[in-house]
């Protein structure tokens, strides 16, 4: 079987805290998978070290070259155009077209010639979700892209991410710690804890995806559980 990213026995530290104990994951062509796990257990040190923004101390890692991150914040360059934004690197011929046709996608044609600051939370992160998939690239990182926008504009944007990641079929790592977005969005669900995957989910159910399926509020449990957190997340949703 082909693998977009392959990941064996990888380990990072952080002067005397080991981060990731020897991890293995493998990531197929097309294949959307969601990396949970508790703040600090190593997510985003596991996609830095995919996106080749760190190095890692041991094990081996293969990602394709042709790879693009969406963060948490848009990190868009405030004094150029949302167009320039998305093309920003692109070869100059054909790159306003190339830019125009990625913002239609993302449902943002009359935003072109607006400047970042004008943009709402959710408008910028389409554009950077446009900036990601111009290039079509073959790994699609997003590290925790949804979290910092009201629960409206969230729901908008996961219907957004699956179909756009249908059409563009990049393989997609999602780092987030938020069970039911990894359930929604992911063909696989991953857990991280203690620096190894503790647990992975494929998510094929019979009905339809959505918090009203009784698998998925069955999947959500178990991976409540095997993050260590069932108990009090059935404490909370009681009250
Ligand atoms: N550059 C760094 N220098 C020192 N420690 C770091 C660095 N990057 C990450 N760490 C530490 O590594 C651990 C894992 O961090 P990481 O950001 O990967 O966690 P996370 O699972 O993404 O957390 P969150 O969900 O809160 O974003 C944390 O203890 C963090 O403090």
């Amino acid at each position: 079987m082909s693998t977009a990213v392959r990941v064996r026995a990888l380990t990072k530290s952080f002067g005397d805290r080991t981060v990731l104990k020897g991890l293995d994951l493998d990531i197929a062509p097309g294949e959307f998978v969601a990396l949970i796990g508790e703040s600090g257990c190593g997510k985003t040190t596991l996609l830095r070290l995919l996106a080749g923004l760190d190095e890692p101390d041991g094990g081996d890692l293969a990602a394709p070259p042709e790879r693009m991150v969406v963060f948490q914040e848009h990190r868009l360059l405030p004094w150029r155009p949302v167009w320039q934004n998305v093309a920003v690197g692109l070869p100059r011929a054909g790159a306003r077209e190339a830019a125009t046709r990625a913002l239609a996608e993302v449902g943002l044609t009359g935003h072109a010639d607006a400047w970042p600051a004008t943009l709402s939370g959710g408008e910028a992160q389409r554009v950077a979700l446009a900036r990601a998939l111009v290039r079509e690239p073959r790994l699609l990182l997003l590290d925790e892209p949804f979290a910092a926008l009201d629960a409206l504009t969230r729901i908008k944007m996961h219907a957004l991410v699956r179909r756009l990641v249908g059409v563009h079929r990049p393989a997609v790592l999602l780092v987030t710690h938020d069970v039911d977005e990894a359930i929604l969005l992911a063909d696989r669900v991953v857990a991280l804890r203690e620096g190894r995957l503790a647990a992975e989910h494929r998510v094929d159910f019979d009905g339809e995806r959505n918090r009203r399926n009784p698998e998925f509020e069955e999947l959500r449990y178990r991976l409540l559980a095997e993050l260590g957190v069932a108990a009090d997340a059935e404490l909370a949703e009681s009250r």
